[in-house]
């Protein structure tokens, strides 16, 4: 009696330490790319809706009267994830160095929204980005998600089966 009495409190002990909350949001920007060296019509200038979802983690919620219960309030994690994704919104991303000197500087000169990015703008690379951006604000993420087109996506994990 006494021992399977342990034993059942022994085991939500132990899946308590396993026991974590996750909370996703994400926003959309608008914006032009094109592949560099792709064979392919994404070679060429287009457009995409890009949908940014980012999942974060935490194994305790707040227990602060305002936040109690949550791991931050959905506003704020909304509302930095937009911010980051915002950069980008209606620009032309260009690989660095993907483009003649002329051309960037031409575009430039059209005050056109130009971002250079230091990496081939696909979804895998802009799930990572976007990964990095939020773990530098200070999120324990543990996904990020790039829609490319509505059928498309790519996401980037550190550590996914739990080994670190
Ligand atoms: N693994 C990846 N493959 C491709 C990426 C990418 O980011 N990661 N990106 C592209 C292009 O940017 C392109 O926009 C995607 O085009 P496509 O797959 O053709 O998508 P569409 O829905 O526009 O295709 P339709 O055939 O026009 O319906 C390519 N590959
Ligand atoms: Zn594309």
């Amino acid at each position: 009696m006494l021992q399977s009495f342990l034993f059942s409190k022994l085991n939500i002990i132990e899946r308590m330490k396993y026991a974590v909350y996750y909370l996703k949001s994400e926003h959309s920007f608008d914006s032009a790319h094109f592949l560099a060296n792709y064979e392919g019509k994404c070679r060429h200038i287009h457009g995409h809706r890009w949908r940014v979802i980012v999942e974060i983690m935490s194994p305790t919620l707040n227990t602060d009267e305002a936040l109690d219960g949550m791991i931050v309030d959905f506003s704020k994690l909304k509302k930095d994830i937009k911010a980051e994704v915002d950069f980008f919104d209606h620009a032309l991303i260009i690989e660095k160095g993907s483009l003649k000197p002329s051309t960037l500087t031409a575009l430039i000169d059209e005050a056109f929204h130009v971002v250079e990015v230091d990496f081939r703008p696909t979804a895998e690379r802009f799930s990572k980005y976007f990964y990095d951006r939020m773990t530098l604000k200070g999120y324990q993420v543990k996904s990020a998600t790039v829609y490319e087109t509505p059928a498309n996506a790519a996401s980037y994990e550190e550590d996914p089966h739990g080994t670190v």
